[in-house]
């Protein structure tokens, strides 16, 4: 929050992805799922942000609105000095080459009957990037620094393992000479011993060629190690946020401490909250949810007023920002009233 601003690749500010749904009768009002609701942040060129949360909180929604393939519904974001919300058409595809995505699923994501070269080469050939012999050469070049051999390049998807299969779909992903790398749960759907390798080729990917992150994970203990800086997600909206050190001494709000209580290996046991808190039940539907903390129903500290309306994010360390009024009663940690975020 208080980097300067040269230093922002990526700035999101009152994000709003809402998905209207058709009635469910004649007389029925209008639904509306409100899958990212008044989401903001920032994103150091150079850093990792990760954006954590429950199935359902609108991570994905979020990551995929960045990068233009979820509709906007509000908000503004940039990427740069270029204002990402308002590009279509060629303006567009060009801002796609400096941001991309790697999903979760690195079997699916690629098409198995697509040799591995031919889909790495795929962004370069879609953006006419080069000559035909320089994206053959860049292709080799892209093998080589994700940790394969550039032979590899003429099998096919089923012809490598999980973890391989993970490393093309990153080699295709940086093909463009990305700033911007989304990663949605790049690692969720490997084996857990091939997850250290795949976090550490990001990290040095990251260092080697300054790469920016923006990293979607329902695992606390993965954000552990990759992040720069973290924001918790719940139902559509940030509730707590801060750099990675802070955040993981003393998680502040319930459900982030909720979250990290689930995770007993994190962080060998260090004292993060004045008060452990299971979570119980299921996020409420985020079609027209109650107007006040969206947590409150499953909060085992809340009180009538945490309902009766939306608590602000207020500063309780520097860059540390939490959206809770009862941050003072269960932390025990004083907290300015009514700070907003810069
Ligand atoms: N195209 C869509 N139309 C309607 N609702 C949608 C659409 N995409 C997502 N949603 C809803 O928006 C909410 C947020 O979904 P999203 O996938 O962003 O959450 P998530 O935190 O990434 O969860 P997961 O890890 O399960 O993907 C969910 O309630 C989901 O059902």
């Amino acid at each position: 929050m208080n980097a300067r601003t040269e230093d922002i690749l990526l700035q999101v500010d009152d994000l709003q992805v809402h998905f209207p749904r058709p009635r469910s009768g004649m007389f029925q009002p209008p639904e509306v799922v409100k899958a990212v609701d008044g989401v903001s942040f920032r994103v150091r060129r150079g850093s990792t942000l990760a954006v954590v949360g429950e199935s359902g909180s609108g991570k994905t929604t979020t990551a995929l609105a960045v990068m233009r393939l979820a509709p906007v519904t509000a908000g503004r974001m940039r990427l740069g000095d270029t204002d990402l919300a308002a590009l279509s058409g060629e303006p567009l595809r060009q801002a796609r080459r400096r941001m991309q995505i790697v999903f979760q699923d690195p079997f699916s994501s690629l098409n198995p009957r697509q040799r591995a070269g031919a889909a790495v080469r795929a962004p370069l050939d879609l953006m006419q990037v080069g000559t035909p012999a320089e994206r053959e050469a860049r292709v080799a070049e892209l093998f080589t620094q994700v940790g394969l051999r550039p032979e590899q390049q003429h099998l096919f998807p089923h012809q490598f393992s999980g973890g391989q299969r993970q490393r093309i779909n990153i080699a295709r992903a940086l093909a463009t000479n990305p700033e911007l790398v989304v990663c949605d749960e790049p690692v969720s759907a490997l084996d857990i011993a091939i997850r250290a390798q795949i976090l550490n080729l990001l990290a040095r990917l990251q260092k080697d060629l300054g790469l920016t992150f923006l990293f979607i994970s329902h695992d606390m203990a993965v954000v552990e190690h990759i992040c720069d800086d973290i924001a918790v997600m719940y139902l559509g909206q940030i509730v707590e946020q801060g750099p990675r050190k802070t955040f993981f001494a003393r998680p502040l709000h319930p459900y982030s401490v909720a979250l990290m209580s689930a995770v007993p290996a994190v962080g060998g046991g260090r004292q993060r909250a004045a008060q452990r808190i299971k979570l119980m039940g299921d996020p409420p539907s985020p079609i027209n949810p109650p107007p006040g903390c969206r947590f409150a129903g499953r909060c085992p500290v809340a009180v009538p007023a945490c309902a009766a309306e939306l608590p602000p994010l207020r500063e309780a360390a520097p860059g540390h920002w939490v959206r809770c009024i009862r941050v003072e009663h269960h932390a025990g940690v004083p907290v300015p009233p009514l700070a907003m975020p810069a």
